[in-house]
């Protein structure tokens, strides 16, 4: 199929959202947001990075990049409104697989209520897939790394470690019809954007969020290091799955604090503000776990420390993915 069939054949036939006065067919799109701010972001999906053959089905591409983009919305406060897609694809890669990652893109945008607006495709030698996110948040109302303050509980949505736990299984061709190995798996490739959490917690004062994409030891870190105040876990009440928690304590422990790919929310919120987050969780059927709390300790300032059994507390290294050359 040439590049033209195949816009034609991706374009959606209505747009969901009316801020969007022109999507695909023109230059560039255009939509308006009066009263708002504009949220933007942007990731890149890499064939032997982030999937591979034996991790993903070319669909669950396409709905996992776009799940990585919602999250960095949700992890503002914004809601979520159109993204563009960018596509280097091998000629190795068949017109059908092609259309099986857009169906992906499709499948999860229906359910969160974003529009595709644009995008390019280029014939290239490795498969990398971009997508921008556009949505639009209260005036003022973003939610910002720097906004933790002293006193502040620290929360976590769902359980960790989950997708980490499904790779592995993947990669070590450790694949069961088991319905834990089945549930892990799905975590890998099809986690769930915390959209409606974070939308639900609009009237909330004061809240600072980071979404999980490294690991809780990275993104525990950005908190600490925007905030400038310490950040004090305990490793006990981080949230794991039934299904991880048939591992080995050593995977379960490396999985959750270092594996990254959950797409949970960590964020921060005043003490005051607790029974209005458990109402937002319980309204968005969203699982929130308190799993730390913050403090301004001058010297320890920036960092993490976390407690596994008893009262002593030892450093967090940001030790999650990081992407090297
Ligand atoms: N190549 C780049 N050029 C310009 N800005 C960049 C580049 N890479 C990252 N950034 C910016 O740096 C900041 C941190 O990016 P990072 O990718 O770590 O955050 P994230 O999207 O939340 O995490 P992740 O990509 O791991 O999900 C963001 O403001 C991002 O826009
Ligand atoms: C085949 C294969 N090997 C390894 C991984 C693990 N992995 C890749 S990128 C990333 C962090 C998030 O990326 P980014 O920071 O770019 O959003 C992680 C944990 C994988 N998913 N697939
Ligand atoms: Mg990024
Ligand atoms: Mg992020
Ligand atoms: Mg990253």
């Amino acid at each position: 199929m040439d590049e033209f069939s195949f816009i034609e054949a991706i374009k959606q036939p209505f747009y969901r959202n009316q801020q969007i006065i022109r999507g695909i067919g023109d230059d560039a799109a255009v939509f308006r947001e009066p009263y708002r701010d504009v949220v933007t972001a942007v990731d890149t999906f890499v064939e032997g990075v982030h999937f591979s053959r034996k991790t993903m089905e070319p669909f669950h591409v396409g709905y996992r990049i776009l799940a990585a983009n919602l999250s960095d919305m949700a992890a503002m406060g914004a809601e979520p409104i159109s993204y563009l897609v960018a596509i280097v694809v091998p000629s190795s890669w068949s017109d059908n697989e092609l259309k099986e990652v857009y169906r992906g893109l499709a499948t999860i945008a229906k359910k969160y209520k974003v529009d595709l607006i644009g995008g390019d495709t280029v014939i290239g030698a490795q498969f990398v897939l971009t997508v921008t996110i556009n949505g639009a948040v209260e005036r003022g109302k973003a939610r910002y790394r720097h906004q933790m303050q002293a006193n502040d509980l620290i929360f976590v949505t769902g359980t960790l470690g989950d997708s980490a736990a499904g790779l592995s299984i993947l990669l070590d061709n450790k694949r069961t019809n088991s319905v834990e190995t089945s549930y892990l798996i799905n975590r890998h490739r099809m986690p769930t954007p915390r959209v409606p959490f974070a939308r639900e917690m609009a009237r909330l004062r004061c809240v600072a969020l980071n979404d999980i994409s490294d690991g809780i030891s990275s993104e525990a870190n950005e908190l600490a290091q925007a905030s400038g105040l310490t950040v004090y876990l305990d490793e006990n009440q981080i949230p794991i799955s039934k299904a991880l928690a048939q591992f080995p304590i050593g995977d379960q422990q490396m999985f959750k604090l270092s594996g990254g790919e959950d797409f949970e929310l960590l964020g921060s919120i005043a003490p005051s503000e607790w029974d209005k987050l458990k109402e937002v969780a319980q309204k968005s059927a969203t699982q929130l776990t308190q799993i730390g709390f913050v403090k301004d300790e001058s010297e320890r300032n920036g960092k993490v420390f976390i407690k596994s059994d008893g009262d002593y507390y030892r450093l967090l290294e940001p030790n999650g993915y990081v992407h090297r050359s």
